[in-house]
């Protein structure tokens, strides 16, 4: 059996990048920037007032000093004329500064008398006009290497943007397998269950920026299954769901195989998640995961979203971190264990129960806690790797 880190090389070089679309500016949320895009003009464009008051022409204005109003400077509706020393412009905040602006009065500060103000009070130090460019100039490059979220959306608009180069969302068929499995909402005969799996990964892969089909479910004949793979022709990515393991029905890496799959390998040193394979089936990567729930979306997290996020150009590296534990821990067996966990003040506790059949204790971790293969024992308060769980 090979390990994690050799499972991982091998099912990364599986995938390689996905090709480039167009989408609107409303539909680039959650999507990678295929390249660098550039700043269509200054922002501001032009000098603007921060304020509403008055622009004039001088920085000096004491208590007293009076100024002619000769015009006006709307957001939109800039002054056409140009200010002197002893003139000033009635002006609003987002306003063109008019040239020859030095500053701009807060209204507060002056007191208006027909078409003259007088300052009233003591102007204080600043100026009140932000600077053309003062946010970002044309041409600044912008490249976030990350899925666009609200900020990175405002800033592409305000940089004059409304289509944008991304990649195309991985397009992800899921078959789930097995006679016993019915789809949720249907009753359940006798031996049969209702299948979970496929509804959690399409999920976490849509979240991930991939787009998922969910096949009908295949049973557990080689011609259900022959008939179900050929449905996945033309995705990016399929992923099979139980049959993986070695009893008499578990079909997948007879069916794959007999449909042309290329082998990578088949079973992984880790828990869960043993009789994973993989390879690739014509132009498609192909996953076969375990059926157990807590294993095919453990697998998901390990394998699948590094898959994903390759595909993506994002770096595909299973995010960890180091934390305390909060119980002490029996040595580990010779697969690399995975232990569903929860933190609690920035301790970790490992659930007591770790079967992965059990969808409940999955939905409560938030992490999981990483024991390479032979750990030995831990003690409360031993670090510990743990990968973030993601929602
Ligand atoms: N003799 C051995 N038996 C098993 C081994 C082994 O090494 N030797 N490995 C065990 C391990 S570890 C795992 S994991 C399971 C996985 O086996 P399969 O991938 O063949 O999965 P199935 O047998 O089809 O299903 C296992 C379990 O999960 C349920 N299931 C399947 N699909 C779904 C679904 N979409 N949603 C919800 N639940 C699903 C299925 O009904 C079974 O209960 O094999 C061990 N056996
Ligand atoms: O590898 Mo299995 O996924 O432990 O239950």
């Amino acid at each position: 059996m090979i390990s994690v880190e050799e499972a991982t090389d091998r099912l990364l070089a599986l995938v390689g990048p996905v090709e480039i679309e167009d989408v609107s500016l409303r539909a680039a949320a959650g999507r990678i920037l295929a390249h660098p895009v550039t700043a269509r003009h200054d922002q501001p464009p032009f000098a603007a007032s921060s304020m509403d008051g008055y622009a004039i022409g001088t920085e000096a204005a004491n208590i007293g000093d009076a100024f002619r109003v000769i015009g006006e400077s709307a957001a939109g509706h800039p002054f056409k004329g140009k200010i002197t020393a002893r003139s000033a412009v009635r002006i609003f905040t987002g306003a063109m500064v008019p040239p020859g602006t030095v500053r701009v009065l807060i209204q507060e500060d002056v007191a208006r008398v027909g078409d003259r103000i007088v300052v009233a009070a003591e102007p204080g130090g600043s100026v009140n006009v932000r600077a053309a460019g003062g946010d970002f100039r044309a041409g600044m490059e912008f490249d976030p290497k990350r899925s666009l979220g609200s900020r990175d959306v405002a800033m592409l608009a305000a940089m004059g943007h409304d289509m944008l180069p991304v990649r195309s969302r991985p397009n992800v068929a899921i078959l789930m397998t097995g006679d016993e499995l019915r789809p949720p909402g249907e009753p359940l005969g006798p031996g049969e269950i209702t299948a979970s799996n496929g509804y959690g990964l399409a999920a976490m892969f849509d979240a991930a920026g991939a787009e998922t089909h969910l096949l009908p479910i295949a049973r557990d004949t080689s011609e259900s299954l022959r008939m179900a793979l050929e449905l996945a022709t033309g995705a990016d990515l399929i992923v099979t769901i139980g049959g993986a393991s070695v009893g008499d029905h578990d079909l997948i890496a007879g069916a794959a195989s007999h449909a042309g799959l290329d082998l990578a390998f088949h079973k992984v040193a880790m828990r869960p998640g043993k009789p994973l394979l993989a390879g690739r089936l014509h132009d498609a990567a192909f996953v076969g995961l375990p059926g157990n729930p807590v294993s095919a979306m453990v697998c998901g997290v390990i394998f699948i979203l590094p898959m994903l996020r390759a595909m993506l150009t994002l770096p595909p590296q299973v995010p960890t971190r180091r934390v305390p534990l909060a119980t002490s821990l029996a040595s580990n067996g010779p697969r690399q264990h995975y232990m569903r966990g929860r933190m609690t003040h920035g301790l970790c506790t490992p659930f007591e129960k770790q079967d992965s059949s059990l969808l409940h204790i999955l939905q409560e971790a938030d992490v999981l806690a990483i024991r390479p293969p032979n750990d030995s024992p831990h003690r409360k308060g031993d670090e510990i790797e743990v990968v973030p769980l993601p929602r």
